[in-house]
């Protein structure tokens, strides 16, 4: 049998991700648009871990649905680890990324590769109706580039160079992308506490 879960997200490009990711699961992902649900939800917290939790329980309480959401995004050392939980509002919400990743670039103008470290940072989190949460956090490690490179993905991969495969991971495939990023590894981790606790419950 198929568990349906609810995505809080408005982010088509994550959308896309998670469901080839969770593809093969026992998960049936339902998005807001498909639950005719327009919600917004006031991301004021300090981690990915609080973000993530009050999206999927805002969500959960709207609908008494199991709810899964993602909070998201990108760590430059260079920058103090910013723009961390404020990616989606760096350099302005609706500014598109073409300039929001050229802003990153012209602060790391003349930085060194080795101080280009970066890494991309995602939290899954799963609220139940009886308020049972979870939370699994994946991390891939990368390089800010030195230019924009490749169409796939969205948001800053245009920008994050992985030296393992020596592309952008907007220049990967997205089953390669899938396979080794931040999401990938975070909903992995996500379909073993869920197996887990639902297979406890049966
Ligand atoms: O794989 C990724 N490839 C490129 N960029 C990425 C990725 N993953 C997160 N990011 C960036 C995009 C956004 O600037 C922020 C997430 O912000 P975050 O609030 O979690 O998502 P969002 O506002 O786009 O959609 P929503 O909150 O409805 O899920 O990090
Ligand atoms: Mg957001």
């Amino acid at each position: 049998m198929k568990y349906k879960i609810i995505f809080a997200t408005k982010n088509e490009g994550k959308m896309k991700e998670i469901r080839m990711i969770l593809e093969d699961s026992n998960i049936e992902i339902v998005s807001l648009k498909e639950a005719g649900i327009d919600l917004d939800v006031e991301e004021d917290g300090l981690t990915f871990e609080e973000n993530a939790i009050k999206k999927a329980k805002e969500i959960m309480e709207h609908t008494g649905s199991i709810v899964m959401a993602d909070d998201s995004g990108l760590e430059v050392d260079y920058m103090d680890k910013k723009p961390g939980v404020y990616s989606a509002r760096y350099g302005g919400e609706d500014t598109p990324y073409n300039i929001k990743n050229q802003m990153i670039l012209d602060i790391l103008k003349d930085v060194p590769e080795e101080k280009r470290t970066a890494r991309f940072v995602s939290v899954i989190a799963t609220v139940f109706p009886d308020g049972k949460t979870f939370t699994t956090r994946g991390v891939i490690e990368g390089i800010i580039d030195y230019d924009i490179k490749g169409d796939q993905g969205f948001g800053y991969d245009p920008i994050f160079y992985v030296p393992e495969y020596n592309c952008t991971t907007a220049e990967m495939s997205p089953a390669l992308k899938n396979k080794i990023s931040h999401r990938g590894k975070a909903l992995e981790l996500m379909k073993k506490e869920l197996n887990k606790y639902l297979g406890e419950k049966k």
